[in-house]
């Protein structure tokens, strides 16, 4: 009972708008990107870019096609996850991150008393060592791997697209943020809905740089916009893509860190995949000269290392605090 009540208290008060469609969230072609044949590629690139300026300054979320991804490696990786996370706990267990671990890859539970209702397998790329991968089902560690990879070499297509739409000089972003040792992947499974609540994962900002998200049939993933909870729909073969609050620091809120959540289904379990690209902990974060003293624009933030902020928001995320406004969210460092 007290779980309940606790997690009642962070129920968000902004009213759910469950009509709404994904005709809301932009969907962006990155075929330009991606050599596909197009006989003016310079005019495509540039339609590619207006779209990702208004998606990313209007509320940081859109969803992209042709970006790279095989659609059967997607969707066969989603299917061994579904049945990695049926087997039993001592079997998934053997995975659990080693204590200490920097970084912890591997198996986990949310805690009892967490409000978000979910279990994860975190993987890293497979060149730091850190990773913890199941066996079983077979070719599930092989997929996630090459699911890695990929995902990995279209977020540096879309970091240089950002760039290049932020008015950054070519490869600064690259040059900022080249180390992948960061970077994530995560299979998730949230558990089904109870009579008394849905939080699959409560409402947050993600810390990274960009996030690409895909999700099963069951959906449940939502987009806050103008106060009103948007529900991303599951399409086959699109990605959902959304700006960080590493992005949102450095342009200065020029590019949002979109709020979002998983609403969980009632009688039936939710399965997505989620890769983080991210930024090597020892970097330095804070607004950029081009969109603060070059432009006599007051800096929004006070200046972090990235692992600080990420290891509070860690912290809050498994020492949930009661009250909802105690979480700690980049508004943290807000000058
Ligand atoms: O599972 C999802 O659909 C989204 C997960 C998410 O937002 C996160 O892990 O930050
Ligand atoms: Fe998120």
């Amino acid at each position: 009972m007290v779980n309940e009540e606790k997690r009642a208290t962070h129920k968000t008060t902004v009213p759910i708008n469950r009509m709404a469609t994904n005709s809301e969230i932009p969907t962006i072609d990155l075929s330009p990107f991606f050599n596909l044949v197009d006989d003016d590629e310079d005019k495509s690139k540039k339609k590619v870019a207006e779209m990702i300026i208004e998606a990313c300054s209007e509320y940081g979320f859109f969803q992209v096609v042709n970006h790279g991804v095989p659609l059967h490696l997607l969707n066969k990786t989603m299917e061994l996850s579904k049945i990695y996370f049926t087997f039993p706990d001592e079997e998934k267990l053997k995975c659990s991150p080693k204590a200490g671990a920097l970084l912890p890859a591997g198996y986990s539970k949310q805690p009892e008393v967490s409000p978000n209702k979910n279990e994860y397998l975190v993987m890293f790329s497979a060149d730091t060592g850190h990773n913890l991968l199941p066996t079983n089902p077979p070719e599930f560690k092989e997929s996630l791997e090459e699911l890695f990879s990929y995902l990995s070499k279209t977020s540096q297509i879309l970091e240089s697209i950002i760039n290049d739409c932020l008015g950054l000089p070519p490869n600064f972003l690259k040059e900022f943020n080249h180390d992948r040792s960061w970077d994530l992947l995560v299979a998730f499974h949230y558990f089904p809905a109870t009579e008394m609540e849905d939080t699959g994962l409560l409402e947050h900002e993600d810390v990274n740089c960009i996030s690409f998200v895909v999700q099963d049939e069951a959906g449940g993933l939502e987009v806050r916009k103008d106060g009103q909870w948007i529900p991303v729909v599951p399409e086959p073969g699109k990605i959902v893509v959304n700006i960080g609050d590493v992005i949102q620091v450095l342009s200065n809120t020029k590019f949002k860190s979109a709020t979002h959540r998983v609403v969980r289904p009632k009688g039936r379990s939710r399965h997505s995949l989620a890769f983080f690209y991210s930024l090597h902990g020892d970097k330095w974060v804070e607004p950029l000269p081009p969109f603060t003293k070059e432009i006599g624009e007051p800096a929004k933030y006070k200046g972090f290392f990235y692992k600080e902020y990420q290891d509070m928001r860690r912290k809050s995320m498994t020492h949930t605090p009661a009250r909802a406004e105690d979480i700690i969210r980049i508004t943290h460092y807000s000058v």
